[in-house]
């Protein structure tokens, strides 16, 4: 039976080890070859998307080159740059690699705000990890010359500028997001989390945050009706004691298992603890069942239902 499913991509589908254009356009091609898969087994795919190293890196050359005639634009701008830049590589992947197989379909970019609480107290905690990852001594010298910025240890990998992410509340394009899949489109939305906007007197303005994908990709997949959230990042599963001798790989689990785990600090900030709750939020929501797999397993999932599988109990 065909499932509408929204796929969040993880970093490892857009950017390896080379931030340049053409480096993250042949990786989304690779993505796009393993997401199509979805397609062929007659699926209803919205993809999502996000933007951390993307956004960070586009906010250092804003400031490298802020003047007068050519200011830096703001992050909420920035943020909607990041979206139609890899929904442009995202869009022309697909459909380069739907063409090829003779599918008659098109992927098609949208720029999606959602909004958020101007009032939410991450606006006050910087916490979302953007743009590329220092060393200590480049931390502290980056602390030096920008004293404003909020810079954090990232999940045990290097350190990072933090900037504020609030939590989604409502996506104000998701009518649009369904029109396009009714109408056999794959819409690309929510990318880099959505351009964060809040209600200030008459009028909705832009914040400067970037919304978690993980929490965005959950809130798309409830506003949109989706059948499943399948979550891919660069593990086939989620595991207990991750890193240690004694790991072991989840494959189904409960929502109650998965809040004990929580309890038990099984996943870190910054790194799975985002997906594994937005899974849940989506999970409680729905009563559907969320997926976190790996990118190469897209193949195992559709055969096996190999991954780790969320679901209510
Ligand atoms: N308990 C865990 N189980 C599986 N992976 C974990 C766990 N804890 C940390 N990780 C790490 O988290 C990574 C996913 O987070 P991250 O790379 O930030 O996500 P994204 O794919 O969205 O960029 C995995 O590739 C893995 O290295
Ligand atoms: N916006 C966002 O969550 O991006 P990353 O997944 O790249 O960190």
């Amino acid at each position: 039976m065909s499932k509408r499913i929204v796929v969040a991509l993880g970093g490892n589908a857009i950017l390896t080890d080379d931030p340049s254009a053409d480096a993250q356009q042949k990786t989304l091609l690779n993505t796009a070859k393993n997401l199509v898969k979805f397609v062929e087994n007659g699926d209803q795919l919205i993809i999502a998307h996000g933007n951390g190293p993307q956004v960070g890196n586009l906010l250092l050359q804003q400031a490298a080159s802020n003047s007068k005639k050519n200011p830096a634009m703001p992050l909420n701008t920035c943020v909607a740059m990041t979206q139609g830049g890899i929904g442009y590589w995202i869009q022309k992947a697909m459909d380069e690699v739907m063409a090829a197989k003779g599918i008659n379909k098109k992927s098609v970019a949208l720029v999606t705000q959602i909004k958020v609480n101007a009032n939410d107290p991450a606006f006050k905690r910087p916490t979302k990890t953007v743009g590329p990852f220092m060393s200590k001594a480049e931390a502290d010298k980056d602390k030096k010359a920008h004293p404003d910025y909020v810079i954090v240890e990232d999940a045990g990998r290097g350190y990072r500028r933090a900037v504020p992410s609030p939590k989604p509340e409502k996506i104000l394009e998701a009518n649009a997001v369904e029109d396009l899949a009714d109408k056999g489109m794959i819409p690309i939305s929510v990318g880099g989390g959505g351009v964060a906007v809040a209600q200030k007197g008459d009028s909705l303005q832009g914040e400067d945050a970037v919304i978690d994908k993980d929490y965005a990709s959950a809130e798309l997949a409830k506003e949109t009706h989706a059948d499943a959230l399948i979550t891919l990042t660069a593990v086939k599963n989620v595991y207990v004691n991750y890193g240690k001798p004694n790991q072991k790989a989840l494959k189904h689990v409960t929502v109650p298992e998965m809040e004990e785990y929580i309890k038990q600090h099984q996943f870190p900030e910054g790194s799975m603890l985002p997906k594994v709750q937005a899974a849940i939020d989506y999970v409680n929501a729905t009563g559907n069942e969320a997926v976190i797999t790996a990118l190469g397993n897209i193949e195992g999932y559709l055969k096996d239902h190999s991954g780790t599988i969320i679901t209510k109990d």
